[in-house]
């Protein structure tokens, strides 16, 4: 059999064995779920739950479904079956609203920030849903919104602070280096204080060290906040090393679930990245 980096044959599990570490409830549930585009079933009949405090990983080949997954859960998504169930809800489809309000953030694998504003003001969007004062108060910048904003201000600073971003705090972000730009992103997600943290390919496009640096940024927000992450990312090296469970799609299918040690001897995951043809 030849080998796949990062992972090793062994065994066969399709069920999620839960990691050392100890995590909380389940705090996310995605049942039976299937999302079609035309003729092209992206979705396929997927469950898997989330539970408090973990690192939750997505993985797959290209086109498996993994950012239809992302999608479905924060509600930009319809899926035609199944149930997601979260913050006290079974619905049959995620609000896109509800999702945000109840601390669902997410990073994007195409960065989506304001490229001509800079790091602060681009943080300071994460901070919108936390406003009370409409925008009215807001654009007087006076009384009760003043007081607000500098609260919002000050939570920002400390998002700043804890990524490491203070020298490009005025920096437009159009300007900044790609795995800079990461790293803002990042930031904006965390400026939602968010319970639930969804990063589509946190890593694309980075050399080894921003690879380095966005990991322990990762690991840092977990382990200080307590948040919960779920992440898809196509680096088996660092999904091996950061991730306390892992998912496993294939052709919009789940084909494994369990820790990075149970998936990467998995026979079938191993088929799955060498291209091993399948039924259907
Ligand atoms: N909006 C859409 N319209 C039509 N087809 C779509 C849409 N979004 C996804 N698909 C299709 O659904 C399938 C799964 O795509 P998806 O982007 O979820 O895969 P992925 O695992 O994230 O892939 P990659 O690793 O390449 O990003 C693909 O065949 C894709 O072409």
């Amino acid at each position: 059999m030849a080998a796949v980096q990062g992972f090793e044959p062994e065994t066969v599990s399709d069920e999620a064995e839960l990691p050392d570490r100890e995590v909380g409830e389940v705090v996310l549930k995605l049942e039976n779920i299937e999302l079609g585009f035309g003729g092209v079933k992206a979705i396929n009949d997927v469950s898997f739950e989330v539970r408090k405090g973990e690192i939750r990983a997505i993985i797959g080949p290209n086109g498996a479904g993994k950012s239809s997954m992302l999608n479905c859960i924060n509600g930009f998504y319809k899926p035609q079956k199944g149930t997601i169930t979260f913050a006290g809800k079974t619905m049959s489809a995620m609000d896109p609203h509800f999702a945000a309000s109840n601390g669902i953030a997410r990073t994007f694998q195409n960065i989506a920030l304001f490229r001509g504003m800079s790091t602060l003001d681009n943080l300071m969007t994460g901070r919108v849903l936390k406003m009370n004062r409409g925008f009215f108060w807001q654009a007087l910048r006076w009384g009760p919104a003043q007081r607000e904003e500098i609260e919002h201000r000050a939570f920002v600073e400390t998002v700043i602070d804890f990524l490491e971003i203070q020298s490009i705090r005025r920096t437009p972000v159009g300007r900044l280096p790609y795995g800079l730009q990461k790293r803002v992103e990042l930031g904006r997600a965390l400026a939602m204080q968010p319970s639930i943290l969804l990063l589509d390919e946190p890593m694309a496009g980075m050399n080894v060290e921003e690879k380095q640096d966005m990991s322990r940024f990762i690991l840092d927000v977990n382990e200080e906040f307590g948040t919960t992450i779920v992440l898809i990312e196509h680096d088996m090296g660092v999904v091996m090393d950061i991730s306390d469970r892992v998912v496993v799609l294939d052709y919009g299918r789940k084909i494994a679930d369990g820790t990075p040690d149970e998936v990467r001897r998995n026979q079938n995951v191993i088929d799955a990245y060498l291209g091993v043809p399948h039924e259907d």
